[in-house]
């Protein structure tokens, strides 16, 4: 496991829990440190981690003899970290990505991160509605492993590097579903998590029930669209890592996006909101990402857009709301998509933001 923040250590324990051997490695030394010597990681810290897992910070010490490695850094991480295990690493042993992100620079998904790192080397992710919190409980979690080598066939299905990694993790609390689509998988856990800064912002405004359903909906029509515009499948976004974690980070604290965006709507700045804070909110850097990244594609994100305004643009969370909802009238169903755009009378002045119709 390379990274022991709070998902590489719950995973630990889930595979732990599946009969795997584990050794995790963490990148700061207080964390081998306090699961070496007292069985607790700062960044999951109400859990006892086993004795079985081992820990340590060398790299070449963590990979020796390994069979499958499952990378675990922050999506801006993802790069330095590939390339760094690259050097150590069997030319036949397969990786699982577990970051949810699009990497800041060149807008590429962590499967191109991996692709471009790690040349030829099989290739996995794992995503899906997962507080690490949870997982470590026990509590009854089901995610997605999506691989290219699925296939069509009940053998090559059977064959595939999805439904090994699938066996490495399952147990009776913890059920993998097997997708071939990694493409619409990573995109569905990538956007989750600016739309759950949207829904964070709308309750730290002290919005209820309805913004937020609006909000989930309308973000997953973004999902779909960029989804769609980089080859995956709008279907697979109807899943557990699209509407599956959509659902749950855009509605619960648990979820550091969203509290990011609720200390937003509560009216403090994007700084405010990160000082002291040592676990990522992926979405505050993804919001520059995704909206960097459907630009380029021209696919339409009107709510990704309203965040990356109020995080990097100083724009009011009112003033983004405003331009929003006084957006054109459009059709709700994708067959009618983009041939209805009626002026909206509601917007009785000129908007004072810039959101794409
Ligand atoms: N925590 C959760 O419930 C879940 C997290 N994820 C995803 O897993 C990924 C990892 O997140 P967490 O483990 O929650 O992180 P975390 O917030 O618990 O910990 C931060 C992690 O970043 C690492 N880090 C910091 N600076 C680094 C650097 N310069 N190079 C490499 N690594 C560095 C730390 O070592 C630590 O592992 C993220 O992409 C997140 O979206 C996915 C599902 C659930
Ligand atoms: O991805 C997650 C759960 O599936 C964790 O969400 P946060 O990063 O917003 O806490």
């Amino acid at each position: 496991m390379v990274g022991a923040g709070a998902w590489g250590t719950a995973l630990a324990l889930a595979a732990e829990r599946a009969g795997r051997k584990i050794t995790l490695w963490a990148r700061e030394p207080e964390v081998v440190e306090g699961v070496a010597m007292r069985r607790r990681n700062p960044f999951l810290q109400n859990h006892l981690i086993p004795g079985a897992i081992k820990v340590t910070n060398d790299l070449a010490q963590a990979l020796k003899g390994t069979q499958l490695v499952v990378l675990v850094v922050p999506s801006q991480y993802l790069r330095a970290m590939a390339r760094e295990v690259e050097a150590l690493l069997p030319a036949d042993v397969p990786v699982v990505i577990c970051a949810k992100g699009i990497e800041g620079d060149s807008g590429k998904l962590m499967t191109q991160v991996i692709a471009d790192e790690m040349p030829g080397r099989p290739q996995a992710i794992l995503s899906g509605p997962s507080f690490a919190d949870e997982v470590a409980e026990g509590q009854p979690t089901a995610v997605t492993i999506a691989s290219e080598d699925v296939g069509a066939t009940h053998e090559t299905a059977m064959a595939s590097l999805a439904a090994r990694v699938a066996l490495s993790f399952s147990s009776p609390v913890f059920r993998p579903y097997l997708s071939d689509d990694p493409l619409g998988v990573e995109v569905g856990g990538a956007v989750k998590n600016v739309l759950a800064i949207a829904c964070g912002i709308a309750a730290g405004r002290g919005f209820g029930s309805n913004p937020r359903a609006a909000l989930i909906t309308r973000g997953l029509a973004e999902i779909k669209r960029l989804a769609q515009a980089l080859g995956g499948r709008r279907e697979t976004v109807t899943g557990l890592a699209g509407i599956g974690d959509l659902t749950l980070t855009c509605s619960s604290e648990q979820s550091r996006n969203f509290s990011f965006g609720k200390a937003l709507g509560a009216g403090m700045t994007p700084d405010e909101a990160l000082a002291g804070k040592k676990s990522v909110a992926e979405g505050a850097v993804n919001a520059k990402s995704v909206t960097a990244l459907a630009a380029r594609l021209g696919v339409d994100m009107p709510i990704c857009q309203a965040v990356y305004a109020v995080i990097y643009g100083g724009v009011e969370v009112d003033a983004a709301m405003k331009a929003l909802l006084t957006r054109p009238i459009k059709a709700e169903s994708r067959e009618l998509e983009g041939l209805i755009s009626l002026p909206n009378p509601a917007n009785y002045d000129e908007p004072e933001t810039e959101i794409p119709a």
